[in-house]
């Protein structure tokens, strides 16, 4: 008798089994939507239950669409997570992002730390340690100081030469068959972004432009580290059961996994070349060449216990990787830009051609270019149409709480903000926002130029804002005019479909962070001739810009 009710019984604890796992399923998702005191926040019913939400939209590709749409929606504070906000409002900035306001970074962050013999490597970008990040940040800033850009130039110059020879011998001279002329000139410009910062940084390019590709598989690599910390970020604890866990830690500890990425290898090398120099010499090299290396090596032998060889090691490949793919984009989105929109591009070459800011190699100089009126108006323009990062910003709000918009958002809750959705403000920049319109900056008057540039959120705000703006816009300013002036470029197919990926939020976007904000370009159904953002601006990172041709002489494609 009791035999033959057994299966019933097995089948009877089955089904509580699964009834009462759907039971305490339904109420963590409940208590998800209530416990965090944001239950009259608007936004998507499925995001208050559960974080999947928005790692599911990251995963898609464009999430920074989805944004801007909600907030068309609800206004300015949309619900993304269960503890989780994004706020457009212009007012929230300063006190959000403002100095010793307590807003500490999320843990987006920390799950862009590289993990070396069992520690995290944290870095200016991936720190959530406010105190740590005072510190590094005196060590290292005088570095990318406004003052040092002069210094920088010449290594800037010198990748700029070499990119134009490249161009040239590759390209442009070339008259031989269908393809003679043609290039993909997105790929190139990414190259020049990557060996420019390596130059910055090492007095040594990694060698993408000299030898046209993808060296060490390095741009393939900070790809696949975005597209891992990009979603994985939305839910960080998942970082903590793939790579951070105790056993991978343990392992590495012990020395059995090899952590060494690429730039990390490149950036040990040179190193070892510069710490097998005398002191003497490499302190007189360093006031000739003054690359970041030898900035950051100072910075060591001021202050040895906390610049650590492994923290110079830490701050090298983060600028590698934070100032590589984050340049790369708005140059794409500038040419891109300027190729759909012919009228665009001639305003800008009157500017170039009557001015005198041609040397007699071709090249320009930052005291020359940097007030510019269009120039600065078209590199403004990009930053805003496309900038870098993808996602919010994510701050953690201190135990004060934050009353913004009308609500009171509690201690703990986590609030960003996203420069895609801030940049859409027709309030502040005028009719049309999502369209590529230099003029914007030109029409505008003083008052609303201010509003403008306050807004202006591609290098986001306040302490923790980027450092390397000045030597963005330094190789920025420089190369534009210098490409445009050599040859002509024309998108070879204007009707070429193109689409963007949203792989993460840039940038250190490096092992290093890369402002998790970072993306990558594959091919769409779009034609980008509407000139419409969100046909022609991707996702963080990158922007695939047409096959273009590069010629001195001849005639361009209409
Ligand atoms: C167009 C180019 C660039 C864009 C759009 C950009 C964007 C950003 C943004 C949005 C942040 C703030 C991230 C946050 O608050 O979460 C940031 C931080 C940072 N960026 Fe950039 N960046 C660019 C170029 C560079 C360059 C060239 C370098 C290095 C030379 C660099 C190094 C850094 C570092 C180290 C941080 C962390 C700063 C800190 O927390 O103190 N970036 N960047």
């Amino acid at each position: 008798m009791i035999l033959e009710h057994a299966p019933f019984c097995v089948l009877n604890s089955y089904i509580g089994v699964i009834i009462s796992t759907c039971i305490l399923i339904s109420l963590y998702l409940l208590s998800n939507r209530y416990r965090y005191g944001l239950h009259r926040i608007p936004g998507p019913l499925l995001a208050s239950f559960t974080d999947l939400w928005r790692l599911v939209q990251v995963w898609k590709g464009r999430p920074e669409l989805t944004q801007i749409e909600l907030h068309e929606q609800n206004g300015p504070i949309v619900r993304l997570g269960p503890n989780c906000i994004s706020i457009a409002d212009p007012d929230a900035i300063k006190t959000i992002y403002a100095h010793k306001r307590g807003y500490v970074k999320s843990d987006f962050y920390p799950v862009q730390q590289t993990v070396a013999k069992g520690q995290r490597l944290e870095t200016l970008f991936s720190t959530t340690n406010d105190a740590f990040h005072a510190k590094l940040r005196r060590a290292v800033g005088n570095a990318y100081a406004m003052s040092s850009l002069i210094q920088f130039e010449p290594l800037v110059d010198s990748t700029i030469t070499t990119f134009l020879a490249q161009l040239e011998q590759r390209f442009a001279s070339r008259t031989d068959g269908d393809e003679g002329g043609v290039c993909d000139f997105g790929l190139w410009l990414q190259y020049f972004a990557f060996d420019v910062i390596g130059e910055l940084t090492f007095s040594k390019r990694l060698g993408f432009v000299d030898k046209g590709m993808d060296v060490d598989g390095i741009i393939g690599d900070l790809e696949r580290l975005l597209n891992y910390v990009a979603p994985v970020g939305q839910l960080p604890i998942l970082d903590k059961i793939f790579v951070k866990n105790p056993l991978r830690l343990w392992i590495s500890k012990l020395g059995l996994t090899n952590t060494t990425t690429p730039v990390a290898a490149f950036a040990r090398a040179r190193m070892a070349e510069r710490s097998s120099e005398t002191e003497e010499k490499s302190q007189a090299e360093g006031t000739k060449s003054r690359d970041f290396l030898s900035r950051f090596q100072e910075a060591h032998r001021k202050d040895p216990a906390f610049m650590t060889q492994q923290r110079v090691l830490a701050v090298t490949v983060a600028n590698m990787f934070a100032g590589s793919d984050t340049t790369a984009i708005t140059l794409r989105t500038i040419f891109y830009n300027l190729l759909l929109n012919p009228t665009l591009l001639q305003r800008l070459m009157n500017e170039l051609e009557s001015n005198d800011i041609f040397s007699e190699t071709g090249l320009t100089t930052w005291s020359k270019v940097h007030d510019l009126p269009y120039l600065s108006a078209v590199i403004k323009e990009a930053l805003r149409c496309h900038p870098a990062a993808g996602l919010s910003l994510e701050r953690i709000v201190p135990p004060t709480g934050l009353a913004v918009c009308g609500h009171f958002i509690p201690g703990g809750t986590i609030v960003g903000c996203n420069a895609w959705v801030l940049h859409r403000n027709e309030r502040v920049f005028g009719a049309q926002p999502e369209l590529f319109r230099p003029e914007r900056w030109i029409e505008a008057t003083e008052e609303k130029k201010n509003e403008m540039n306050n807004l202006l959120f591609s290098f986001g705000a306040g302490t923790r804002s980027c450092i390397g703006k000045n030597i963005s816009l330094l190789e920025m300013y420089k190369v534009v005019p210098v490409l445009l002036h050599k040859f002509e470029v024309a998108a070879l197919a204007r009707d070429q479909p193109v689409t963007m990926a949203n792989t993460t939020q840039h940038q250190d976007h490096m092992t290093a962070p890369r402002h998790p904000i970072h993306a990558h370009d594959t091919k769409s159904k779009t034609p980008p001739q509407t000139k419409k953002l969100s046909d022609t601006a991707g996702p963080y990172h990158t922007i695939l810009v047409p096959r273009c041709v590069c010629t001195h002489a001849r005639a361009l494609p209409e």
